[in-house]
């Protein structure tokens, strides 16, 4: 291969042949690249993904087991590390059908290319150039910077190429100066919009044949010990999911009534099928109305996954919908709706996939913020000097400020049972251990299993980011980190601190039957009253007794019971109407009720204000999709470096240290900021409700208006006043309450 000039095409998260700039680039006879061969690799890397399933017994894996920052939990566990080597076995596979290949390698990026340049020069190959796809992540930037400056030290022409997986290109946003882009999703919607207009084209497969040859296998020098390659799917799988599959001592069984929701194998093949299958059955069509479903494959796309490995784009899918919406493609003939043009469905699922851009964009914009307890916001310094105690809590004795209470050996007992789903907060506990067997929970769960543990328990929501790290499939740092951000109250939430899920509420409202809580929590499922499902230790004691649960640490320990009272449901509050911003504030934001997977969030959608885009039942379709193999086993791949940051800054969360929380509930899903406004002046205290039920909002010195309110009367410092709490106690009637929360925009 003495003529040969070799191109090194480095793969991270962009597993998929088409609508792929390079693979396009590669086999396209009009861009005269001259390269005469070309070698896609794809490395699983020692940073994210335990390799130690790449070591024979005999020797021992050089990179320790890579683990979080924060809570030390493994970086990728097994459903994404499944996820993950399925579709890079699918895209091997494409490749080979193509006429091509795609290598596999473990180790560090620099290290593989640095083997692999050497190994093919000592052949007489010459290395034209090594090209890889630009991520976010500080990780995946100091990768990036690692094989740039060993291609630059060895004479060698290095490109990084734009990751074009997103819906809206960069370059199109119309957003030059990161600074400019707006801290309000909806603000960034509006300016992006018309939505429908705004995608460019897809890239085609490229024609069998078009790529430049892959080299003979003789040429490439093989995979550097201890490590050995895998020659099938399976052991691929095995290799990746074996060292990381007991994460969790005595995982339970897997329940007998529960389904995966997920049962999805990884690969471009299967996204586009899934798509197909998403338009043909009706599922994008009807999406607005089931996305907040709980139960089974249909309720909402599943794209997630596919799309976090690059198996797909969020171009793909718009244009299949652009394709059913105008009746431009036969194959969608026959889908309710086929040539009728954009519908509620189609036209929020869009929505949802700018989303995804824009927590990107947020990332780009905050860097390693993300990674951050204060998050993009900082506010927690408001809090930082006569609040010192009031931190987050850790489970770390070595950072936790003197007496925090709960102590950091309670927060590590409380953070394994939220882990493990045994809080006794039945939505929770049903949601975390979805997440446990199956490497996904849908939306809805997600919002309210963080704002439990950054709002309800103030425990530092790193944690229970790094945990979903650890087992989402479809884990994107991005997406992730900023999802956790906005519902901790440290993002990019116009309402932030302000917002927080009742969980008993929202179960009530999103499991109206309790048939998730049962499914993932069987010890509850045969109460028969629902109080009893989502909250155990509200059973009587003879029913408890019945249940063989008088002894479960659910019922005698309950993490935090809230005594929820169905009774005191009001008709519903009016929705707060949407304010445009006028002014130079964003003003408008916080009176939207916008929230990530809501969709748009404001008002319009009949949407509760938590976001949460209506009361839409839960799906309870378990039909098998095409293109799903019903294996229940998942997957995952990860991403990032995380900062260690310690509790140098303190967050904004204060102290409580009350057990049993009383709601009266006011139609609306937590608290609200009516009072943590007024609180800023001190004003008098937040606290009412004749029964002695923490209500919500509240007047002056409510909620967070202790902490700003600083100097002011007798503001809670707590989330909510504990019983008898140190603020000053006022009594508001429903009314006074609910017009505070249609005017505290
Ligand atoms: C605490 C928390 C953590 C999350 N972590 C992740 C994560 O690691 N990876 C991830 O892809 N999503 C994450 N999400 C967003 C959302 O929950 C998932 O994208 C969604 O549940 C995936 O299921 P789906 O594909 O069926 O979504 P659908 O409801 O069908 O939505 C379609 C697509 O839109 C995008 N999308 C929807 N909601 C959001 C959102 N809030 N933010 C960004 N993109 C969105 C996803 O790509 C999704 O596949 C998180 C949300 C929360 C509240």
């Amino acid at each position: 291969m003495a003529q040969s000039k070799v191109i090194i095409y480095v793969l991270r998260r962009e597993l998929r042949l088409s609508d792929n700039p390079i693979f396009h680039h590669l086999a396209n006879p009009e861009s005269n690249h001259g390269f005469s061969h070309l070698l896609p690799v794809y490395v699983f890397p020692a940073q994210q993904i335990d390799l130690s399933g790449f070591v024979p017994e005999e020797s021992e894996n050089p990179h320790p087991a890579p683990k979080s920052a924060v809570g030390g939990y493994a970086r990728c566990g097994p459903y994404r590390a499944k996820f993950l080597a399925e579709s890079v076995w699918d895209l091997k596979t494409s490749l080979q059908t193509n006429g091509s290949d795609l290598l596999v390698r473990v180790g560090a990026y620099k290290d593989v290319v640095k083997s692999l340049v050497e190994g093919l020069k000592a052949k007489d190959c010459q290395i034209g150039a090594v090209w890889m796809t630009s991520h976010e992540g500080s990780e995946e930037k100091s990768d990036e910077k690692a094989v740039a400056s060993f291609c630059a030290n060895s004479g060698i022409d290095f490109k990084l190429w734009d990751d074009e997986k997103y819906f809206i290109y960069d370059r199109d946003t119309g957003i030059t100066d990161l600074n400019d882009l707006p801290d309000v999703f909806t603000t960034y919607r509006k300016h992006i919009e018309p939505l429908r207009e705004k995608a460019r084209k897809t890239l085609p497969v490229p024609e069998k044949g078009a790529l430049p040859a892959y080299p003979d296998t003789d040429m490439i020098p093989s995979q550097q010990p201890p490590f050995k390659i895998p020659d099938t799917c399976e052991e691929l799988v095995d290799a990746v999911v074996r060292p990381v599959k007991n994460f969790l001592k005595n995982l339970p069984d897997f329940p007998e009534k529960a389904e995966s929701s997920h049962p999805f194998r990884g690969g471009e093949t299967l996204a586009h099928k899934r798509i197909d299958h998403l338009v043909m059955s009706g599922g994008m069509k009807s999406y607005k109305d089931t996305r907040n479903g709980l139960l089974g494959p249909e309720f909402s796309t599943k794209l997630s996954a596919y799309l976090a490995q690059g198996c797909v784009t969020a171009r793909q899918i718009h244009h299949a919908l652009v394709a059913y919406e105008d009746g431009t493609d036969a194959k969608y003939q026959g889908a309710d709706g086929f040539g009728e043009g954009d519908n509620h469905g189609t036209e929020t699922v869009r929505i949802e996939l700018l989303w995804r851009d824009y927590m990107r964009l947020c990332h780009q914009k905050y860097g390693d913020k993300l990674f951050r307890m204060e998050g993009f916001n900082g506010k927690h310094t408001d809090y930082e000097g006569e609040d010192k105690k009031h931190g987050w809590k850790t489970a770390n004795t070595s950072i936790a400020l003197p007496g925090q209470e709960p102590t950091p050996e309670k927060v590590s007992e409380i953070l394994a049972r939220f882990n493990a789903g045994t809080t006794g907060m039945g939505l929770i506990d049903a949601s975390q251990r979805e997440l446990l067997h199956t490497g996904y929970t849908s939306n809805r769960a997600r919002q309210n299993v963080a704002s439990f543990l950054a709002k309800h328990l103030e425990i530092d929501w790193r944690y229970g980011a790094e945990w979903y790290e650890m087992l989402l499939v479809d884990y994107d740092v991005s997406s992730n980190w900023a999802n956790w951000q906005y519902v901790a109250g440290v993002g990019n939430d116009p309402r932030g601190a302000a917002r927080i899920f009742n969980p008993v509420k929202q179960a009530f409202d999103y499991d109206k039957d309790g048939a998730y809580v049962r499914a993932w929590v069987p010890e509850v499922a045969n109460f028969e009253n629902l109080e009893n499902v989502f909250q155990a230790w509200t059973a009587s004691k003879e029913d408890l007794k019945t249940a063989g649960l008088e002894d479960n640490i659910m019922v005698t320990d309950p993490v935090k019971p809230i005594k929820f009272n169905l009774d005191h449901k009001p008709s519903k509050v009016k929705k707060r109407p949407f304010f445009r911003k006028r002014g130079p504030k964003n003003r408008d934001a916080q009176g939207s009720a916008e929230g990530p997977g809501s969709s748009d969030g404001h008002s319009r959608s009949g949407g509760s204000p938590d976001g949460s885009g209506g009361s839409n039942g839960p799906s309870e379709s378990n039909c098998a999709a095409p293109g799903t193999d019903q294996a229940q086993q998942t997957s995952q791949g990860s991403s990032r470096s995380q900062s260690s940051s310690n509790h140098g800054g303190r967050s904004h969360s204060h102290h409580h240290n009350h057990h049993n929380h009383h709601y009266s509930h006011r139609g609306n899903d937590y608290f609200r900021g009516g009072g943590g406004r007024g609180g800023r002046g001190g004003g008098g205290g937040g606290y009412s409700s004749s029964q002695g039920y923490y209500n919500i909002g509240g007047g002056g010195g409510g909620y967070r208006g202790g902490g700003r309110g600083r100097g002011g009367g007798g503001g809670f410092r707590g989330r909510y006043a504990p019983n008898g709490g140190p603020g000053g106690h006022h009594h508001h009637s429903e009314q006074q309450v609910a017009s505070q929360v249609q005017t505290d925009a």
